[in-house]
């Protein structure tokens, strides 16, 4: 049984070095443990690719050769193994998901990102959406190609303090994305391992697809600590699409913080009335089938004609504001 795994993974290639595990003689060890868990050793130098490997390898084995789990453990040049390791665990990631498109998960993820700069936080966003990618829009920004640095990983784009990496940059103006799912991973994990962020970030907020596709898993296997947020409207059938998005996720294995429920409500200053647009108590009913708290509720307003931002006089701005400062000082213990 080792043998059919063995064969399978030293197919693998490594990006560095364009070599197979086979040729670099870099899998030490594969034992089948009783519960039927496989446990792999891999000795490898690419400190840059060790996720790759990784996915790669827990790929074959769970999907592929259908075992339930799978222990990987790759050893290499030891001190930058702790650097690479070290780098990632310093940031917190937040993913904003949903279940349907459309209900302001972007939004949300540009407004919290720029409260939490607001509050002197250094962030960074990465715009997974990748077939709707509409961060860059939502700041208004100039869509031009990004630079790389001397070791050929991407400069994020900037808006004030916050760093943006997403599709928009990489593909012609007005262009449809029509990429299939492997290319759509590949540069799923390219935001991930090799973009060069060019302040020592706090928070890493990524704008997630709608649903529980593809790149949720790829998500969940680069950044296993992430965890995630599910925006919903109020509307009530939203919300059951919501839910299942949430547990489908947390059967991915994401750390489901809570619920935001966005376009809550219309605040009609002539009646001085709060008007149900959507309806009523789809954020609750997500967050209590989740088991989550509701994090906020954040009511319909047009945001800025020049960008999506709300300004931090009005409700909508106060209230990513008091979220912002809600993860700020869990940060601070
Ligand atoms: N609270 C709000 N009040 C008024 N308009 C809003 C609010 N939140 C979002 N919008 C608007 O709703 C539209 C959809 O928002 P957004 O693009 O953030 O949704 P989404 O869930 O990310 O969609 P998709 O998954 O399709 O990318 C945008 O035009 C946005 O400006």
């Amino acid at each position: 049984m080792e043998k059919i795994i063995i064969d399978k993974i030293s197919e693998i290639i490594d990006k560095q070095s364009k070599k197979t595990l086979k040729e670099l003689d870099a899998i030490k060890r594969v034992t089948i443990l009783s519960n039927n868990v496989v446990d792999i050793e891999i000795e490898i130098d690419d400190i840059l690719h060790q996720d790759h490997i990784k996915r790669e390898v827990a790929k074959i084995v769970k999907l592929e050769l259908k075992y339930p789990g799978v222990k990987i453990e790759i050893k290499g040049k030891e001190n930058e193994v702790l650097s690479n390791e070290e780098e990632k665990n310093k940031v917190r990631y937040i993913a904003i998901a949903s279940g349907k498109g459309g209900v302001g998960k972007s939004t949300v993820t540009a407004n919290l990102a720029n409260a939490l700069s607001k509050l002197g936080k250094k962030v960074g966003i990465i715009d997974v959406d990748i077939y709707g990618a509409s961060i860059p829009f939502i700041f208004g920004m100039e869509i031009k190609p990004l630079d790389l640095d001397s070791k050929g990983k991407i400069i994020p784009a900037r808006y004030e303090n916050l760093e943006i990496i997403s599709t928009e940059f990489f593909v012609p103006k007005d262009k449809p994305l029509m990429w299939r799912a492997p290319i759509a991973s590949q540069m799923t994990e390219m935001f991930f391992e090799s973009v060069s962020w060019q302040q020592e970030l706090d928070f890493i907020i990524i704008d997630m697809p709608p649903g529980t596709g593809d790149i949720a898993i790829d998500v969940r296997e680069l950044v296993p600590k992430s965890e995630m947020i599910i925006v919903t409207n109020p509307n009530v059938s939203a919300a059951n699409i919501a839910v299942k998005a949430g547990l489908g996720s947390r059967e991915l294995g994401h750390n489901i913080k809570g619920v935001i429920e966005n376009m809550s409500f219309y605040y009609n200053a002539c009646s001085k009335e709060k008007e149900y647009l959507f309806g009523e108590g789809g954020g609750s009913l997500v967050a209590e089938k989740l088991g989550v708290d509701l994090l906020a509720q954040i009511p319909i307003t047009k945001p800025n004609d020049f960008d999506n931002l709300y300004d931090y006089n009005g409700l909508q701005g106060k209230t990513y504001l008091l979220l912002a400062k809600k993860f700020t000082e869990e940060n601070n213990g």
